[in-house]
């Protein structure tokens, strides 16, 4: 059973600055649910509070019986809760499977001293991860390229190790930060297909922060936006996409006049609409004129 995620009243400060400003949104079990806005607007901080490594000056964050505001990031990964991150966070010199078993570790039950002396019980349990290693690797589409050192793989593949290894820990949520950042357009579309797929062959949880209006519009079950710490809009990505606050806050202009900021976000190759979505909406990046 996959419990909701509920986010209530999440308030975070750092000097004066208050990053989160009584934030709450409900992530619906199975679903996939989109955190956007502008830059600076929250949402690093919602993921860093969401996994542990930042603590809330108030509020509450309830994932079934269990509050994670409360837990420390090993607790928090012990309730399935894995994510990604921005920046590529793998060993490079290790091989992908090396990278993934790294992902198994908290569902590894062998001491250190039973797998350090070989005995039966621990290989056996070795082999079991690392047959479970090759069938995440596969349907992630890094299953030919597991013997390879992480670092020597072009980016687009090292992002999909990157969610094949959250993957590894049999999450029941997953956090993924701006996972196609840096992509270009084909390598896009084809993370968009990943998640989808790990949405209806998995049935988690998705929580996804994300510049990429069209890809967001294509795959999120709903939406969450904020802007300078506050939830300014909340829907279905239809919804969203024509809220006034929205738009006013993307551009920082007249609300409601139709206008959408053509840019691509992250000044990454423009990835145009996959097939059969929406139009995007706004584009990530905060315009320059303010609010
Ligand atoms: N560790 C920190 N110390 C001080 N201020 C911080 C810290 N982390 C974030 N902030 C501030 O909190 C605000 C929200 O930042 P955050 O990184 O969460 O935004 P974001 O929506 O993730 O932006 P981006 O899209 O650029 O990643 C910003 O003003 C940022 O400067």
């Amino acid at each position: 059973m996959i419990p909701e995620l509920v986010v209530e009243d999440l308030t975070v400060r750092f000097a004066g600055l208050t990053a989160l400003d009584a934030v709450g949104f409900t992530v619906a079990p199975g679903s996939v649910h989109a955190l956007i806005g502008p830059n600076g607007a929250g949402k690093s901080t919602c993921f860093n509070v969401l996994s542990g490594v930042y603590r809330a000056a108030s509020g509450s964050v309830r994932f079934g019986d269990a509050e994670l505001t409360a837990l420390r990031p090993h607790q928090i990964a012990a309730l399935g809760v894995a994510r990604t991150f921005q920046n590529i966070a793998l060993s490079p010199r290790l091989s992908v499977r090396d990278n993934l078993m790294l992902g198994r570790h908290r569902l590894t039950k062998a001491g250190f001293l039973a797998a350090g002396l070989r005995l039966p019980s621990a290989r056996r349990e070795a082999a079991r991860h690392g047959a479970r290693v090759a069938e995440i690797a596969e349907f992630t589409g890094v299953g030919e390229v597991l013997d390879v050192p992480a670092g020597l793989l072009p980016y687009g593949m090292r992002k999909r190790v990157e969610l094949a290894r959250a993957l590894c820990m049999e999450p029941r949520l997953l956090l993924l930060d701006e996972p196609v950042a840096g992509m270009n357009g084909g390598e896009r579309r084809e993370m968009a297909e990943l998640i989808l797929a790990i949405r209806e062959s998995l049935g988690i949880s998705i929580l996804l922060v994300e510049h990429d209006m069209a890809m967001v519009m294509r795959i999120a079950d709903a939406v969450t936006v904020l802007d300078f710490g506050r939830r300014i809009a909340h829907g279905t990505p239809a919804e969203v996409q024509r809220d006034p606050e929205v738009i006013r806050a993307y551009l920082g202009g007249a609300a409601g006049d139709g206008a959408h900021d053509p840019r691509p976000a992250d000044g990454a190759p423009e990835p145009g609409p996959a097939d059969g979505a929406p139009e995007p909406g706004p584009a990530g990046q905060r315009a320059e004129a303010g609010r």
